[in-house]
This record gives structure tokens, sequence and C-alpha cells, in this order.
């Protein structure tokens, strides 16, 4: 690793200046996204992280880096999300590194992540959503039952993009558990990239062994994406999912969207989507079971809103996207507990720049980390560690505003999440229904859950204690 003269003048550990250890170390841990916030607090708003590499704690950083027109592209720590097939790298919109590709990709396929796809598909969303709570039915027919809640949002997280994507669900739901270990051996290749990333040369080792080992033992979910893309494409099938939205875009102009490109996006969506989906699951559920004060207030919105839609049926997500408390719930979740650990890397351009009155030399990794950024008590108020919907309730409109511009838990800028508003609607009505039909308890109460803080930061030993209501 090199000293960067350039970087010299920055704070933070002394073993950052030389060598990625401090990184390395801290994602090995899961324990990144505590350390970074420890960092700013003894460090300040600027932090060098490694040789290379300055974490940022402001909003005007979060701005300079993430939205300004000085186009800061993602780094080298993003290669590995490009997987190989035929000897070909599959390029996607989470991968891309070339702006140019991007945000031509962007233009050609961004309407089939639209609010309005989203209405065009809530009746797919409703059948996994009720297969979910068909299960959860059955389990709780003769009493309360103890239930894996780290387990069961993930099969539906799985299931409900499969289906949404390509009209396959994978059989989570069906059988209650992880299916030939998909779950598993995804957690372990976002853990494995996220540790890897850390250092250049362990990536670059990494990447030679995985595309060796690929020739033997091919990536299930890239084999389907590749076979589901050619045999829609050749058979021309009709189906209502995205997979056919893309294929009608190949169809009208096959140049702007080639049949790798169809293949990649539905990759990546099946393998952005369905672990940090599961996160935002996951905290909605454990909060909730720790705060019966707040099932409490939204079974009261819920009720007042229900009009026609009364039990059995799901309330339309046209109607969820309206409710204030509902809304405050899920920006507190994603707020308390940002999916993502590190810090998302963008590498500052070569002519260089000034953030936060630090010169930054072009070729320097920059980043803010959604753990530092939502513990803000400027931005957030009191109590920042401490799940509290009220603070996003009767606030000025420009303060909710603010407050919603500093969640940084689906990124920022032209690389935000362009999946939002599915993520939404599936995390909305997952929770709606399932409070409308059950309640309840975590098992251990007092024991918290535990976090794997590393690229993503999954959460384990929540079991409940559930019950019909
Ligand atoms: C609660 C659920 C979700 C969260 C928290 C989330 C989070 C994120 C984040 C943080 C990024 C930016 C990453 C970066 O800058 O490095 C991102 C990008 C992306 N996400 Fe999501 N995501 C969620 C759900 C989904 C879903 C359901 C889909 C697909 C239907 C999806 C598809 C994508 C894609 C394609 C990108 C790349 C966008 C671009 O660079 O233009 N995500 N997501």
């Amino acid at each position: 690793t090199r000293l960067r003269s350039g970087l010299r003048h920055l704070p933070g550990p002394a073993i950052a200046s030389f060598s990625n250890l401090w990184k390395i170390y801290a994602v090995y841990n899961g324990e990144i996204p505590q350390r970074n916030i420890a960092l700013h607090e003894k460090y300040g708003p600027v932090v060098r992280i490694g040789p290379n590499h300055v974490s940022f704690s402001t909003l005007t950083a979060m701005k300079a880096i993430y939205n300004s027109r000085q186009v800061f592209k993602k780094s080298d720590f993003y290669r590995p999300v490009s997987p190989v097939h035929n000897r070909k790298r599959l390029y996607n919109l989470f991968s891309a590194q070339d702006v140019e590709y991007h945000s031509k990709l962007k233009r050609t396929i961004g309407s089939i992540f639209s609010q309005s796809a989203v209405i065009e598909l809530e009746s797919k969303i409703d059948a996994t959503l009720d297969l979910f709570l068909d299960q959860i039915l059955k389990r709780t027919a003769k009493g309360s039952c103890t239930l894996d809640m780290s387990l069961w949002p993930h099969l539906f997280a799985f299931d409900a993009l499969g289906d949404l994507t390509l009209s396959h669900r994978f059989g989570f739901l069906e059988s209650g558990t992880d299916v030939r270990n998909m779950i598993a051996t995804a957690d372990k290749i976002y853990d494995m990239t996220g540790l890897f990333g850390q250092s250049p040369l362990l990536q670059s080792l990494s990447m030679k062994i995985k595309s060796r080992r690929a020739k033997t033992k091919p990536n299930p979910i890239l084999q389907l994406s590749v076979a589901q893309a050619e045999s829609r494409i050749r058979d021309g099938t009709y189906k209502q999912d995205m997979l056919n939205s893309l294929i009608e875009i190949h169809k009208s102009d096959p140049e702007k969207l080639s049949v790798d490109d169809v293949a990649g996006a539905i990759y990546i969506n099946l393998m952005a989507g369905h672990d940090v989906l599961a996160i935002t699951l996951r905290t909605l559920f454990y909060h909730l079971a720790r705060r019966q004060d707040v099932r409490t207030k939204l079974r009261e919105e819920l009720s007042d809103t229900e009009g026609d839609y009364q039990l059995p049926h799901h309330l339309p997500y046209s109607k969820l996207s309206k409710l204030t408390y509902l809304d405050a719930v899920v920006y507190e979740s994603l707020r308390v507990h940002a999916n993502t650990g590190v810090i998302l890397e963008r590498v500052v351009p070569p002519e260089g720049c000034t953030i936060e009155g630090y010169w930054l030399p072009g070729g320097t990794i920059v980043g803010v980390n959604g753990w530092v950024i939502h513990r803000n008590a400027q931005v957030f108020g009191p109590n920042v560690d401490q799940f509290e919907p009220n603070r996003w309730l009767d606030l000025p409109e420009c303060k909710l505003v603010e407050m919603k511009r500093h969640i940084f838990s689906f990124g920022a800028g032209s690389r935000r999440c362009i999946g939002y508003n599915f993520a939404m609607a599936l995390s909305s009505k997952l929770i709606v229904e399932f409070i409308r039909r059950f309640d309840m308890t975590l098992i251990e109460p007092d024991k918290p859950w535990h976090i794997h803080g590393s690229w993503v930061t999954k959460q384990t030993q929540m079991n409940m204690s559930v019950r019909r209501r």
C-alpha cells in the first residue's frame, strides 16, 4: 500500500495512513458501523480511514460526493458485482462504474421501477404476501408459536422479488426454509465481497479465485437470470413481470438494450434486492415487537383508513402510501438501522476537489456511512440510538424534508436505489397485513438482537412468539 502525500494532513487513526487494516479489521469483526461512528466522534467530520480512503459525516459532504455535477464514479469496490458469464462481464445498474453506460441504461430501463409499475404489479405482491400470511396462520392455528423472525422476512423478500422480476418463486415461503441454502450462500457472498473490497490486493485475488471456481460451480441466480432472459426472448411467452417489460424494451431497440443487459438487470434485481429488503423488514418487526405503544397507534391509523378493505382484504398501497404514522414508522426503521454498514465508496474526479475545507487529490476514495449520518442529533433530535417514530411527527414541512434528505439507507444522488418504490411498497404491505392479523413479542425481550455490520448489516437472534389477534 502506498502513502498518499495528498492526504497526510487529514485526521484519523495512525494505522490508516499506511494500511487498510483498520477497515479490514472493522469489517471482519462485523463492527464497521459503530467503529465508523466512534472515529467521527473522536476526529470530527473528516476522517482518513485508509491510505486512500476518507469518511465524511456531514450533509455538505454527502451532497458534494453523491449529488454534485462533478461526477464521482463508483470505486473498484463494486467490480465483483458484475458477474462473469461466457467470459464476459454482465454489467448492471448497480455495479456499473462507467458513468455514461450507467446513465444510458438508467434512461432505458428506469421506467420499470416507477411508482406506476409498482401499482401494475401490486397483485403479485399480494399473492406472495398471502403465501406468507397463510404460513403464519397455519402455525398459529392452535395458539401462539415461536418463529425465527430473522428468517421469515427474508423468505418473503426473496420469493417476492423472484415473482416480481421473473414470475418465479424459489419455494422459500412454501417450504418455510432456506431452499438450497440460497440465502446462506448470498450472505456469504455479501460478507466476502464486503471484506475483500476493503483491500485492492485481496479483491483481485478473490476475483481470480472466483472466476476459476465459476467454471465448476456456477452461481445459480446468474444461471437462472441468463436462462430465463434467453428463453423468454426466444419463445415470446407473455408473463406480467419486470422481465416482460425489459424484453419489450429490448425488442423495440435491441441495440439500446442487449440480451446481456436484460440478463444483468434481472440478476441484479434478485441479488441487490432481497438482502437489503430483508434487513428493513427485520428492523420493522424487531422494533414493533418491542413497542406495544407503536403497534397500537399503527393499528388505530389502519382501522381508521380501512373502509371497504376489512380483513381478510389487503389494504391497497395507494392508501398506505398516504398514512402519516406508517410513514414515520418506516422512516424511523430506515434511520435507526441503515442497511449498509460501510461508506458507499466514490472516486474523486481527476481534477481533485475540496470537501469540508480539505483538498483531496483525484483518485481519492470518499464516502459517507448511513450509520454516521443517521445519528446526527442536530437533524434527528435527541436519543438518536432509540427507535422513536414520534420524531417524524408534527414537524414543519421543511424540517421533514430535511430529515428525509438525510436518510442514506437507499444511498443518494444519481446512484440512489432505483428499487425504492418497490422497497417501500413491499415493506409497508408486509408489516401492515402482519400486524392487522397477529401480535408478536420477542422471546428474550431483554437480550438485544445480533447485528453483523459489514457491507450489509444483517440481524439475527430475533425469535418471536407470534399469535393471532
Ligand atoms: C429496503 C430495501 C432496499 C434498500 C435499503 C436498498 C438499498 C440500496 C442502496 C443503498 C443502493 C445504492 C448503493 C450504492 O450507492 O452503492 C441501491 C441501489 C440499487 N438498488 Fe436497492 N435497495 C432496496 C431494495 C431494492 C429492490 C427491491 C430492488 C429491485 C427491485 C433494488 C435494486 C437496486 C438497483 C438496481 C440499484 C442500482 C441503482 C443505480 O445505481 O442506478 N433495490 N439500493
